[in-house]
């Protein structure tokens, strides 16, 4: 049987996973593949830290150049993350001729196209379905499954840590800090969980989910980008009573020809199948002018789902290797990125504002929402101590330009702070 020797960098949460993934299903995975693969060097940063897989008949090493110089190793696997480091060591791996696979969507969202272009001069596969969504195969299915239909929309959870935090706020009330460390301790924070809580990691998912539906290379840049750092329990709670889950969500798409691409706390009616999605779990819902709405669902983020991913690939190339196919792109749809006017992007949304208890707020508030030709669809006012109220509103749908407007006029209002403004998806 053909044995095919791989190079792993890293050994933290998802480095482990594969080691005993690939363990554990050997048997099945040769009786697929034909070939035994076998991990024969890992590179680490500290060759100290004690570490809980059995690694026996592997060699660890500090030393990247022990996998570049092996010409045994056939595929590399990136699961240490960082952008600089790992884009040096993906270049160098390529131009040696290794294949790669990647769970860095870092890394891929800022530089995949570059690379994806290096390892096609170089007849190399380069592979990442576990950068989105942990262990939801949702790129393989968007370049097989979806490859004859137009793609309308992509949208979803896309972040495991902000959803654990979320659920963990919402249903146990739970604080934000001790949520964020729990999904720490989990292993579904990014090193920097500043990443995960700004909406940063979801931002990277939806840059590379866009250019699989799309076929569009969008920037980071070029995102609209919020996250849950300053979402209030007050707002999870009055959310629920309207009948809402507040979700961190990833948005793209088309309108006429143009997309549009966001991340944000948005509020998702109970009875859409993304408000029931808790915890870590991800939920990506791809709508097909031809199929309509499918939805992708499972573990975003974790040891073994998504280890799972990363073996699909690590399989994907040994066929390639096999068949003598490698050197295609993971994704073939390229167009011009075209991006929707503000004007053009309309939604409902939840406005949440702290407001100094003295007559004629409410007046100014509906004036500025006048102003900008925007209507609520439903107004509350509760008392938040002895000084403030809190207004709450709801409105109908207004273009983002409109959204705009209203937001810089409540900022502009004397004893008036914007709270929330987010979307509200329709029911
Ligand atoms: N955790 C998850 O659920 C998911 C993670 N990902 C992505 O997978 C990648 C890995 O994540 P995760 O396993 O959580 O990360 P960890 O922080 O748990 O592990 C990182 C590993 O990389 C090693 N490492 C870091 N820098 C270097 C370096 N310069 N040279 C050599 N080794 C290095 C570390 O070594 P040492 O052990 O010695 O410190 C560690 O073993 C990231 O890109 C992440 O975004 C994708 C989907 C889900
Ligand atoms: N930190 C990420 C890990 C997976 O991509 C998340 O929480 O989703």
């Amino acid at each position: 049987m053909r044995v095919i020797k791989i190079g792993v960098l890293g050994l933290g949460t998802v480095g482990s996973g594969v080691v005993r993934l690939l363990r554990d299903h050997q048997a099945k995975i040769s009786s697929i593949t034909g070939c035994q693969l076998e991990i024969k060097t890992i590179v680490v940063h500290n060759l100290t830290k004690q570490r809980n897989v059995d690694l026996a008949g592997i060699e660890l090493t500090d030393q990247f150049e022990k996998v570049l110089h092996d010409p045994e190793i056939e595929v590399v696997v990136e699961v240490m993350g960082t952008v600089d480091t790992a884009k040096k060591y993906v270049e160098q791996l390529l131009r040696a001729g290794k294949h790669i696979i990647t769970a860095n969507k870092d890394l891929i969202a800022t530089y995949g196209a570059e690379l994806a272009e290096l390892a096609r001069e170089n007849g190399c596969d380069l592979f990442y379905e576990a950068s989105v969504a942990g262990g939801i195969p949702i790129l393989r299915t968007i370049v097989n499954s979806f490859a004859a239909d137009r793609i309308v929309e992509v949208k979803g959870i896309v972040n495991g840590t902000t959803n654990y935090i979320l659920t963990q706020m919402s249903q146990q009330q739970v604080s934000f800090a001790a949520a964020l460390k729990a999904a720490q301790n989990l292993g579904f924070a990014e090193p920097d969980p500043t990443n995960d809580v700004e909406g940063i990691d979801a931002a990277y998912k939806m840059v590379i989910l866009t250019q699989f539906a799309f076929g569009m290379n969008i920037s980071m840049k070029q995102l609209k980008i919020g996250g849950i750092s300053d979402v209030k329990l007050a707002d999870i709670q009055q959310a629920k009573e309207l009948g809402y889950n507040i979700k961190l969500l990833g948005i793209a798409k088309l309108i006429e020809d143009q997309v549009d691409v966001s991340v944000g706390p948005v509020l998702v009616p109970k009875d859409q199948p993304l408000a029931a999605v808790q915890n870590e779990n991800n939920a990506v819902l791809v709508t097909g002018a031809a199929v309509g709405e499918t939805m992708f669902y499972g573990p975003g983020a974790g040891e073994l789902p998504t280890a799972n991913s990363v073996l699909s690939d690590i399989i994907a190339v040994t066929k390639d290797i096999v068949l003598k196919t490698t050197g295609s792109r993971f994704n073939d749809f390229q167009r011009d990125l075209k991006q929707a006017r503000p004007a053009d992007v309309c939604y409902s949304y939840y406005f949440s504002l702290k407001v100094k208890d003295q007559p004629g707020q409410m007046l100014k508030i509906t004036q500025a929402m006048s102003e900008a030709q925007a209507s609520f669809h439903l107004i509350i006012q509760s008392e938040l101590d002895d000084q403030h109220a809190r207004i709450v509103m709801t409105t109908h749908q207004m273009s983002e330009a409109q959204r705009n407007q209203v937001v810089a006029a409540f900022g502009a209002l004397k004893d008036v702070e914007v709270v929330a403004a987010y979307k509200v998806l329709p029911e």
